[in-house]
């Protein structure tokens, strides 16, 4: 059965940890889906292990689409979200329409997700909303931010933390259907875990969140740098560079392919 975004809700409800991870390629969404992701985002951590770009700033919609479009194809369970890129909504409200209308149209996506909980933020989630156009909402730090707010954890002061909870709660009522809490203290990311009815996904917020949700490339150990909060399950690069030791000393010795 499809996860559907009810189905997120019911989890909050139950108890009941929702699993997300990144995806950015048909191959690997296609292992993720089939090893029971609840939730996979198309993020657009894209442009930094993907792309390798060293923020996520330059990633285009068009871009993020093609990746969108390769991950739908390897999905047939888990709920697909797709980031909109940095001044892809940002400049006004037709153009954030336009934006997530392109990503429901143009891929298999079931939703779209913006960063921060601004006022303009929460007008476009209202429309976007409106219009059919389900939205995940995301504050803390917010890496197409990192210009203004580094990659520090955020909300260590009390008028910090108050304003993330106030940015959450607005994102809640203007229609959100979940929000990504990252890098923000966990007594923090428990208090608006609490607070909301939406399910709450955290990375580097704490194991109180209703879901967690890592980056592929770390969470595989593929990154060659990753942030403080990140967790490898496996090490892909050794795995990867052992099996290239492997075939290099069968081809020189003439051992693969056999003869
Ligand atoms: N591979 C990868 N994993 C991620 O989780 C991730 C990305 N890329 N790209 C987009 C953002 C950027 N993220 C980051 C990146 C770095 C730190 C980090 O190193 N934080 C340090 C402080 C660094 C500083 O002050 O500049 C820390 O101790 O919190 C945190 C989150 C999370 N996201
Ligand atoms: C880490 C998640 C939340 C994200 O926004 C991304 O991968 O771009
Ligand atoms: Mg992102």
């Amino acid at each position: 059965m499809a996860v559907t975004i009810q189905q997120l809700i019911k989890w909050k409800q139950t108890g009941r940890s929702i699993i997300s991870l990144t995806a950015w390629d048909y191959s690997l969404a296609e292992i993720l889906d089939l090893a029971g992701v609840d939730l996979i985002l198309v993020g657009d951590s894209l442009a930094m292990v993907g792309l390798g770009y060293d923020s996520t700033l330059p990633v285009t919609l068009d871009e993020m689409i093609h990746h969108a479009k390769a991950v739908c194809r390897g999905v047939n369970r888990a709920l697909v979200v797709c980031d909109l890129p940095f001044m892809s909504y940002q400049v006004n409200l037709d153009r954030a329409i336009e934006a997530a209308g392109r990503v429901l149209k143009e891929t298999g996506a079931s939703g779209i997700k913006i960063e921060g909980g601004h006022p303009k933020m929460l007008e476009i989630v209202r429309e976007l909303t409106a219009i059919g156009i389900p939205v995940m909402g995301h504050v803390g730090l917010t890496p197409q931010s990192f210009r203004v707010l580094g990659y520090r954890q955020q909300g260590k002061t009390e008028k910090e933390a108050n304003l993330i909870v106030d940015h959450a709660v607005a994102l809640e009522q203007a229609g959100a259907f979940s929000i990504i809490l990252e890098h923000i203290p966990q007594d923090l990311a428990a208090t608006i875990t609490d607070k909301l009815a939406i399910p709450t996904i955290g990375i580097g917020a704490g194991n109180k969140c209703d879901g967690q949700v890592l980056v592929t490339a770390d969470f595989l150990g593929l990154s060659a740098k990753q942030p403080p909060f990140a967790k490898s399950y496996v090490n892909l690069r050794q795995v990867i560079t052992s099996a290239v030791e492997e075939f290099t000393t069968e081809v020189r010795d003439q051992k693969f392919p056999p003869a």
